[in-house]
């Protein structure tokens, strides 16, 4: 197949999250089956080595009447094989970071995502790409698929070309007023209350939603989620319209980047067979993050700093849980109110909680690899790639069982022989306490069984060879049906 991906990030050029991780992986994967694939991403200023791409062409989109057209450029480079197209619009994407700075918005991420939009199936016919499938990601793509069913509709190009939507984050939505989308006529000229909210603003994944051909979550439990009001971030009805539509595929982990026995970025390598050296990780971090270098267990977190990675379920109770002989590891950046009150705890308990203000791999490496337990005490997690990692390098995963955690973390108590790690179920802080006081007593009381559960962690795998059978098969179903919504 012809496969036309579309990402707002990519790993390698640009990232701020999991969908980087995704949009690198899955391609590639898509491609070592055979298929011809397509990257499409923005030209920001933060891709290292931009200047040497390669110059493709310029193309002029055309806009909404009394607006004027937005001429751009696209470039190209490779992601091992596959090629990556670049939209360049320096109004748009040369900016310091990609969609926010200092935890702000930028104001025009409407316009610019529009404006992305639409130069991504424009640039397709440009270059004589026809896709059988445009495969869209979160809400910074999700227009695309109204694209394919309203401008071109009776296109011959895109005639059998079919889009599918993923899910990462149904948090994010993408809410803007009507009147900044003046790069798609299509949206902006007519009024379509079921992508809207209230009467001036659209809602990008609503639009997603209701036109993509095939949706999919992250995991199966969060494609469930999504159609609960609890759930389903104020869209279960709109999830539950498309309910025969809707998979749930999870993430594959990519072991290339994230194996002990062979990571670069970890101090020292080991395996299930050497799992003894894995200690000498965990002093280097202790060192690193500033810590007294010691044996006590070691409880590591990386994460966007966000009300969903479970940080107010864990903040209440972190003093209590610092009483203990142990050390905390947290790596983040993100919300001022979180970062503080990190900062006020690691002052109170230096020799315990370390809280490194920082977007850094190698430090997400080591983190991973000197740490006994991982906390993911997410309120939702759509998949989650740091418990997959955290499995491969036998520190085992904390979770709230919760969208894709619950579906790859066997709890201890619950299951004792699959187990590979620890969760709990309520949302509450006092339940993340006592899950972290079992691991604890786990730890320092059954070093035998720990070591067991541990291996078993580490001979999980959760394959992308695996997860790409089942958007082939998903891509198959979508070019069934009929081009007409
Ligand atoms: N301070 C920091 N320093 C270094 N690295 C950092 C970092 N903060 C985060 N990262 C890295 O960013 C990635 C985060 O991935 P996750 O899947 O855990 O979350 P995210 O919520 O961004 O992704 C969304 O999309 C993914 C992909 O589908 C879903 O798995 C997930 O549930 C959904 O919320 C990991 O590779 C992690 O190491």
């Amino acid at each position: 197949m012809n496969i036309l991906f579309i990402a707002s990030e990519v790993e390698s050029f640009a990232k701020t999250g999991g969908l980087a991780d995704v949009a690198k992986s899955l391609p590639l994967a898509l491609k070592r089956r055979g298929h011809d694939v397509r990257i499409v991403m923005p030209y920001y200023a933060a891709i290292p080595n931009r200047e040497k791409a390669g110059h493709i062409g310029g193309f002029t989109l055309p806009t909404r009447p009394g607006h004027t057209d937005i001429p751009y450029q696209v470039r190209e480079m490779t992601l091992d094989d596959v090629p990556v197209v670049l939209i360049e619009f320096p109004n748009y994407f040369d900016r310091a970071s990609l969609y926010a700075e200092n935890n702000n918005a930028y104001p025009d991420n409407g316009e610019r995502f529009a404006f992305f939009s639409g130069a991504c199936l424009q640039v397709a016919e440009k270059i004589g790409f026809r896709p059988d499938i445009v495969h869209c990601n979160d809400w910074h793509t999700a227009l695309v698929p109204m694209l394919l069913k309203t401008r071109y509709a009776n296109h011959s190009f895109f005639q059998s070309t079919r889009s599918v939507l993923t899910i990462h984050n149904g948090a994010f939505q993408g809410v803007f007023e009507r009147n900044q989308l003046w790069a798609l006529p299509e949206i902006t000229d007519t009024y379509n209350e079921a992508i809207m909210q209230g009467h001036a603003y659209i809602n990008f994944l609503k639009c997603g939603v209701l036109y993509a051909d095939k949706i999919n979550a992250v995991s199966p439990s969060y494609a469930s989620e999504l159609m609960t009001y609890l759930g389903g971030h104020g869209m279960a009805k709109n999830f539950q319209e498309r309910s025969s539509d809707v998979r749930g595929i999870i993430n594959g982990c990519d072991y290339a980047d994230w194996d002990p026995k062979t990571d670069p970025l970890i101090p020292v390598n080991y395996d299930v067979q050497h799992l003894d050296d894995k200690v000498l990780c965990k002093h280097a971090l202790q060192k690193r993050a500033g810590l007294p270098i010691s044996d006590l267990p070691m409880f590591g977190m990386v994460c966007r700093l966000t009300e969903q990675k479970g940080l107010n379920l864990l903040l209440p109770i972190l003093d209590k849980f610092l009483v203990h002989q142990l050390q905390v590891v947290i790596v983040g950046t993100g919300e001022p109110a979180l970062q503080d009150r990190l900062t006020e705890l690691m002052k109170a308990y230096p020799d315990r909680l370390a809280y490194l203000n920082a977007h850094d791999n190698a430090l997400a490496h080591l983190v991973e690899a000197g740490s006994d337990f991982f906390l993911m005490p997410s309120l939702f997690e759509p998949c989650g790639l740091n418990q997959m990692y955290s499995l491969a390098y036998g520190t085992l995963p904390i979770i709230r069982a919760v969208g894709g955690l619950r579906d790859t973390v066997v709890d201890y108590d619950t299951q004792p022989r699959r187990a590979t790690g620890f969760s709990f179920q309520e949302p509450e802080p006092l339940a993340l306490l006592s899950t972290l006081r079992r691991a604890l007593l786990f730890f320092l009381q059954e070093p035998c069984e720990y070591r067991r559960v541990q291996e078993q962690a580490m001979r999980t795998r959760y394959l992308w060879s695996d997860s790409v059978r089942e958007y082939e098969l998903m891509y198959q179903e979508a070019l069934g049906v009929s081009n007409r919504r």
